[in-house]
């Protein structure tokens, strides 16, 4: 049934950027042995900001990975890379040789629960370059992720499968903000891999 085929190449976004969807890249088993895996051997911290001077740490965690012990700063706080773990080695070969697409470093999130999420907001840090090429692979529970055009408010809204891999890439930074809103139907923790490359 031709018609109900997924096609990854499809952009689902209506304009001013290109947002791929290609669905669910690996097995149940495979993807629930990567999540413990994760879940137990990233060094994952509370995430910080400082935003008007005051020191904010949130609920959700974080940890920055990388070729080299890049310095990552944004929200008026740096983190160094550490190096990459054998499972984070294996994940960014599935992610490149699906998408196409090399990367230098990772930016995981652990959501323990639907009440955690992510604020709008675009990555258009400049050490990310001009048109950054980001991926968003999720292990764990299935979450709704959002668009809204900056000017125009239009909003794209898609569900991020277990096991499943999403990249933004073209404009989409500079013209859309994206986030993951906080739900109550969601009991369950969801980690994801956010595969982006320094621009030295
Ligand atoms: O959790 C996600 O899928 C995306 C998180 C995100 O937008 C980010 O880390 O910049
Ligand atoms: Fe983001």
């Amino acid at each position: 049934m031709e018609l109900f085929e997924r096609n990854p190449l499809q952009n689902i976004l209506p304009e001013d950027g290109q947002v791929s969807y290609y669905g669910v890249i690996m097995s149940p088993d495979q993807a629930a042995y990567y999540f413990d895996q994760l879940l137990h051997h990233i060094e994952w911290k509370h995430d910080e900001a400082v935003i008007y001077g005051k020191h904010y740490i949130t609920k959700r965690k974080v940890a920055w990975y990388g070729d080299e012990p890049y310095d990552y700063s944004y929200s008026n706080t740096t983190k160094q890379a550490l190096p990459w773990t054998s499972e984070l080695l294996f994940l960014k070969k599935l992610v490149e040789d699906t998408s196409g697409h090399t990367f230098n470093s990772c930016l995981l999130n652990l959501y323990h629960e639907g009440s955690e999420g992510m604020a709008w907001h675009s990555d258009g840090e400049k050490m990310l370059g001009n048109q950054p090429i980001i991926s968003s692979f999720t292990l764990g529970a299935e979450r709704k992720f959002s668009f809204k055009h900056k000017q125009s408010k239009q909003t794209v809204n898609i569900h991020l499968e277990n096991g499943s891999l999403l990249i933004m890439k073209g404009d989409t930074q500079r013209n859309w903000l994206h986030r993951l809103p906080p739900t109550k139907k969601v009991t369950k923790p969801r980690i994801s891999l956010t595969f982006r490359t320094i621009i030295s």
